[in-house]
């Protein structure tokens, strides 16, 4: 299976566990890794025919910019969510970077894998 991927979209949004985290925005990097078979993209060469990276990453900023959850866990669920039920990805890895959030640390975060990869 072919893979098209996405590496830092950058995002500010209220995220977080703590008092304080509810009144400013912080900034989250997400990673994407999406099964496609991009063999008819690649046939036609239109952009028609693919899943539109910049179409996905557009819709990610707004929701990802408009939530408000606490978890890191509850945002890369929603976007795996986004990705498969929206854009009819069988499968997604989705990665939530939390940089600088935990002092000592360069960055935290999650990765979660959802669907099934093809052969
Ligand atoms: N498993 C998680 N642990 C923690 C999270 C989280 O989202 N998932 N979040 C926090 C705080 O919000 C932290 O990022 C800020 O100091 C702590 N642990």
């Amino acid at each position: 299976m072919d893979i098209l991927f996405v590496r830092e979209l950058k995002v500010d949004t209220r995220i977080g566990i703590y008092d304080w985290e509810r009144e400013v925005k912080q900034t989250v990097l997400i990673d994407l890794d999406i099964a496609a078979d991009v063999r008819a993209a690649a046939q036609t060469d239109k952009v028609e025919s693919a899943i539109n990276y910049q179409t996905i990453c557009q819709r990610l900023v707004a929701h990802i910019s408009a939530s408000e959850v606490e978890l890191v866990e509850t945002l890369a669920e929603q976007i795996a969510d986004i990705i498969r039920s929206e854009f009819g990805a069988v499968w997604v890895q989705v990665t939530v970077h939390k940089p600088a959030a935990v002092r000592g640390t360069r960055d935290v975060g999650v990765r979660i894998e959802r669907g099934n990869r093809l052969p």
